[in-house]
């Protein structure tokens, strides 16, 4: 059976066995002959199914006499397939849902529990519709809000403490979304209206993003990426909104020389060398050579010159001290801002996970800093939502740097909407509707301490 919810079930299965969601999918797509419709649907269901994995554990253990984590592993897998399917896919019929869930049982082993999964399923069923809030919720706001939007109590804190209840309820609801698809025109090669044209001749509608001039955010689902018009011109790059503004913000100027200290897959090093007209020399420094090879075939369609490649630990790279005009560090973080794109993600990372990333974003800056002539600038970023990864490593570097100083963006500029009295730049995705993104820029003055 190649059934798209049996191609599904086969990656969830090695989710739960502890395969990455995205390298899962794409194992189990390859063996597939999958029309662009069902791979639509396998995608959303495993996506959905990981993503929801607290929520649907929740409502197992509520239902069956064992607990989710008592089941045996593929069970609860197919279990989580039909419980995502009748929850959160209002377009499936129920009763589509209910008979290929009891199949995948059949066709997996569980031939002797069909009677179960279609119980399981069917009392969902009538609770949901007797009562849409049956869920037995613990009364604690933060194990509540956990249970019921699927994120570990911990991630749930961090927002907390920022935000408040309301808005944490908010930014979780965003994070269960399916994300959106945002390009970045290459403007030495295309100008956003040409693209928004091939586009459209394509069946592909797409929108400009405010302040945003090289950015197309397309609309609806669209299927494989390198088949759009324009991928193999090196028209655009895929680049969420949130992460092109951190290269306006390091605002490289043709001629200078730039670091880009944790360069790849190069989103931001082609950014920057667009921004350059291609003039000048942008180091794209990483320590994983298998991304930097990405890095390499991006800049190669892009048709981008101007980067040079350099493998190595960015915490030791003494002959890049005092060369730059400006540095970039996008730094290695917890990605709590874009848990949408990457469905395991927020049962991967731990409250240790952030804490040693913490040290490690440290160690990056301390050492990053010294790649900056004075004068200079040094663009510090990461995706992630975390106090510990953000504040925290700009506010100590700071107050052990006398020669380095915060440079808020002027307050007529397009960043007015992001930025903190602090200087620094957070994007709230329930608010922005973008990426989670932290961006500072630090200048290098000649007072030293
Ligand atoms: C957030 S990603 C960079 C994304 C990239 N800037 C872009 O826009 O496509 C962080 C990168 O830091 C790299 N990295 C982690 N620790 C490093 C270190 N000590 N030195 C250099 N690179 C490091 C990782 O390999 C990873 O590619």
């Amino acid at each position: 059976m190649t059934n798209s919810r049996q191609i599904a079930f086969i990656a969830l299965r090695d989710v739960h066995k502890g395969a990455y969601t995205d390298v899962a999918l794409d194992r189990a797509l390859q063996k597939a002959n999958l029309s662009d419709i069902d791979r639509r649907l396998v995608t959303e269901l495993l996506y959905g199914s990981v993503r929801r994995q607290r929520t649907l554990d929740f409502i197992i253990d509520q239902l069956a006499k064992k607990k989710s984590h008592q089941q045996p592993t593929e069970l609860r897998s197919i279990l989580h397939l039909g419980l995502y399917q009748l929850r959160y896919q209002e377009r499936i019929p129920a009763s589509a849902a209910v008979n290929t869930t009891v199949e995948l049982a059949k066709d997996n082993g569980f031939a002797g529990l069909t009677g179960f999964v279609n119980g399981l399923l069917r009392q969902y069923i009538r609770l949901a519709e007797a009562s849409p809030d049956f869920l037995e919720l613990p009364e604690n706001p933060v194990e509540r809000l956990g249970i019921l939007h699927s994120f570990p109590d911990w991630i749930i804190k961090v927002w907390w403490e920022q935000l408040g209840l309301t808005e944490t309820e908010k930014l979780c609801e965003w994070m269960n979304q399916t994300p959106t698809l945002d390009l970045r025109v290459n403007p030495l090669l295309a100008s956003v209206a040409e693209v928004e044209t091939a586009l459209k001749s394509a069946g592909v509608l797409a929108r400009p993003i405010p302040h945003l001039p090289q950015a197309l955010r397309l609309i609806g689902n669209n299927g494989s990426i390198q088949k759009l018009p324009g991928f193999s011109q090196g028209w655009w790059i895929v680049q969420d909104a949130s992460a092109q503004l951190v290269g306006h913000l390091l605002d490289p100027q043709p001629g200078e020389v730039i670091i880009d200290a944790c360069a790849a897959p190069g989103g931001k090093t082609t950014h920057i060398a667009e921004l350059m007209k291609d003039e000048g020399k942008v180091w794209a420094g990483d320590r994983t050579a298998s991304r930097l090879r990405k890095l390499k075939e991006n800049a190669q369609r892009l048709n981008l010159h101007s980067i040079e490649i350099c493998i190595g630990d960015s915490r030791n790279l003494p002959q890049f001290y005092d060369v730059a005009d400006r540095v970039l560090l996008d730094a290695p973080c917890s990605g709590l801002g874009t848990l949408h794109r990457h469905a395991d993600a927020r049962w991967r990372q731990t409250p240790e996970s952030v804490q040693e990333l913490s040290m490690l974003q440290k160690e990056l800056l301390a050492h990053t800093s010294k790649f900056v002539k004075v004068g200079g600038v040094l663009v510090y970023a990461t995706c992630t939502l975390h106090p510990a990864e953000n504040e925290e490593v700009i506010t100590e570097f700071v107050a052990g740097n006398s020669d380095w100083q915060i440079e808020p963006p002027r307050p007529d500029s397009p960043y007015s909407a992001y930025t903190t009295p602090q200087g620094w730049l957070k994007v709230w995705p329930h608010n922005q509707d973008m990426d989670g993104f932290f961006m500072v820029r630090l200048r290098k003055t000649n007072v030293s301490e």
